[in-house]
C-alpha cells in the first residue's frame, strides 16, 4: 500500500505537469531576475535575540484533517514574527494541506523575518515558482527524492539564490546531505503510522554534519521538549499545528515562547 507521501507525490507531479501548460518555465525563468535577495533563514535561526522556532502556517494536514481552516494569514504570521519567530514555514500545497501560493505571497508581504515554502519539490519548475513567489527558503524531502535529485534540485535553489532545507525521516537518508543544503531538519513524524516521537530527533543528531543548521521537526507542542532538543544540540524547530489549532495562533505561540 503506498504511504501518504507516495500519494502527495503522484499528485504533485500531475500538477507540476498541468501548471506547465499555463505558464512555461521559461516565463518563471524570466521572472525572478528582478526579485529582492534571500532573506537568510540560516542567519535568522542563529540571531539570539530570536527563539530558532521556524513557525508554521498550517490550514489542515493528512494527519489530522482540518486544523484551523479560516486563519487569517496576515494575522497569524504577524504574532509569530512579533513573539520572536526565526522562520515562517507556510504550506503551499493545496490538495492535502489546504494551502496556497497566496498564503505564501500575503505572508510575504508583511513580514521582515525569512519565508519557508513548505511543499513537495520533485521538478525544477517548482524551484523557479518557489523564487517566482518571493520565498527565502525551499523544503526537500530526502525520502521521496533520488540522491542526484536533491543534489540537482538544491544547486538550482542555490544558484537562484534560495536556502534549502533538507528533511529526513532515517540515518540512511543522511548520504543525500551535499554542499548545497543549508538547514537539515529531521522530521519526527512516521508517514505510515502518522505517530511522532520526539526522541527521534535525538538518535539521528549525533550523526549530522557539523556546519548545517539542525532543525527538530513535527509533533512538538511541550515548551519543556524545546529546552531538551537544545540542550541536546538542536538549534531550530518546526512546529504548525500546536499554534494553529488555536483560534489564535500567535497568541498560543507567544504563550509557548513565555515559557521557554
Ligand atoms: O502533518 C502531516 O500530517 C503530514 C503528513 C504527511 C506529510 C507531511 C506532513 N506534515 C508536514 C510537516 O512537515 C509538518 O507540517 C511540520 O513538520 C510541522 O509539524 P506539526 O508541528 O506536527 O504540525
Amino acid at each position: 500500500m503506498k504511504n501518504i507521501l507516495n500519494q502527495i507525490v503522484e499528485q504533485k507531479r500531475i500538477e507540476v505537469q498541468q501548471k506547465k501548460q499555463v505558464q512555461s518555465i521559461e516565463y518563471l525563468k524570466q521572472s525572478i531576475h528582478f526579485l529582492n535577495p534571500v532573506r537568510s533563514a540560516k542567519a535568522s535561526v542563529l540571531d539570539e535575540s530570536k527563539t530558532g522556532i521556524i513557525a508554521e502556517f498550517k490550514r489542515k494536514s493528512p494527519s489530522k484533517g482540518f486544523i484551523n481552516e479560516n486563519a487569517k494569514v496576515e494575522d497569524v504570521v504577524l504574532g509569530y514574527e512579533q513573539f520572536g519567530a526565526s522562520v515562517v514555514s507556510v504550506l503551499t500545497d493545496e490538495n492535502f494541506f489546504g494551502g496556497s501560493i497566496k498564503d505564501l505571497q500575503q505572508a510575504n508581504e508583511v513580514l521582515s523575518i525569512p519565508v519557508l515554502r513548505k511543499d513537495f519539490i520533485v521538478d525544477a519548475y517548482q524551484v523557479y515558482e518557489t523564487k517566482a513567489i518571493g520565498a527565502d527558503l525551499m523544503l526537500l524531502i530526502a525520502e521521496c527524492l533520488t540522491k542526484d535529485e536533491v543534489h540537482d534540485l538544491a544547486k538550482l535553489a542555490k544558484e537562484i539564490g534560495l536556502e534549502v532545507l533538507l528533511e529526513i525521516h532515517s540515518e540512511d537518508q543522511l548520504e543525500k546531505v551535499n554542499e548545497y543544503i543549508d538547514l537539515i531538519g529531521i522530521n519526527n513524524r512516521n508517514l505510515k503510522t502518522f505517530e511522532v516521537d520526539t526522541e527521534k530527533s535525538k538518535q539521528i543528531l549525533k550523526q549530522l554534519p557539523e556546519d548545517l543548521i539542525k532543525v527538530a521537526e513535527s509533533g512538538i507542542s511541550d515548551p519543556e521538549v524545546v529546552k531538551d532538543l537544545k540542550a541536546a544540540g538542536f538549534q531550530s524547530f518546526l512546529i504548525g499545528e500546536n499554534f494553529m489549532k488555536n483560534e489564535n495562533p500567535g497568541k498560543a505561540f507567544q504563550e509557548f515562547v513565555n515559557q521557554l
